[in-house]
């Protein structure tokens, strides 16, 4: 059994084409093991957000090994399933939490890893693509030979807001539509042209509905709507 996942009525044609593994294909158990590490704090790092914070998975050997092999076997079972391909070419994944998880998954899948940077950080030539974060602004870089043409890429951060403080049907026409830091990245492998397959998080905050910005279907261990 599969589900389909609706988004904004912008993209209601792109999520028809996006499938979501339904919740009796994931593993729940993993599921409320990593859940039950997540710490959150208000008013972090400003007031009016709630942040969340993953380094307690990671400190403790087993639940970070559930997790690697949680989105390890997303991949190899759910991905490349939707996307009738039989390899992932490429991780990418985002400056800095991202690098937490992006090279070991690479690693079991046997696939490259490709960071993206914030600006300035990497040398050589770069492309760049600018972001809006739930709390602030910046620009992400990615070497410009990383990705080669029609190569099969997943995008892996720790977490999916949306690059804006208010839900997405909320924006005005003052308000900026550009997507956050999943976006940029999304951007970056396209003009290389690379091909995204899915984005995938630990935690989306599906009440910012940042996945509707996206190019491709989103995949998170954990939804919130707080
Ligand atoms: O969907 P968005 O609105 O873009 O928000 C999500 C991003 O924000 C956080 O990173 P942050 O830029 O705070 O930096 P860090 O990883 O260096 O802590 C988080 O790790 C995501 O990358
Ligand atoms: N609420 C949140 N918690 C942790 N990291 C974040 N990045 C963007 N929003 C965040």
């Amino acid at each position: 059994m599969r589900m389909i996942y609706g988004f904004g009525c912008k993209n209601v044609i792109l999520s028809l084409l996006f499938i979501r593994p339904a919740p009796s294909e994931i593993d729940m158990a993993d599921v409320d093991l990593i859940k039950s590490r997540l710490t959150s704090h208000p008013d972090f790092p400003k007031k009016g957000i709630v942040f969340l914070d993953i380094f307690p998975i990671l400190r403790e050997p087993l639940v970070f090994e559930t997790l690697i092999t949680h989105l390890a076997q997303h991949i190899t079972s759910h991905t490349l399933g939707i996307s009738q391909t039989k390899k992932i070419d490429v991780i990418v994944a985002l400056d800095a939490r991202g690098f937490l998880l992006g090279p070991i998954v690479a690693l079991r899948l046997g696939a490259a890893f490709v960071p993206v940077r914030k600006a300035g950080k990497l040398p050589g030539q770069c492309i760049s693509a600018s972001y809006e974060k739930e709390y602030g602004t910046d620009s992400f870089e990615m070497q410009a030979d990383a990705i080669k043409p029609g190569q099969n890429v997943v995008v892996i951060d720790d977490l999916l807001a949306t690059g804006n403080l208010v839900p997405h049907e909320k924006l005005t026409a003052t308000d900026s539509s550009k997507g956050g830091s999943a976006h940029a990245a999304g951007e970056l492998v396209a003009k290389q042209g690379g091909k995204t397959l899915e984005y995938i998080f630990i935690i989306e905050l599906l009440f910012l509905k940042g996945s509707s910005k996206l190019d491709a279907p989103v995949y998170s261990v954990i939804q919130t709507d707080d």
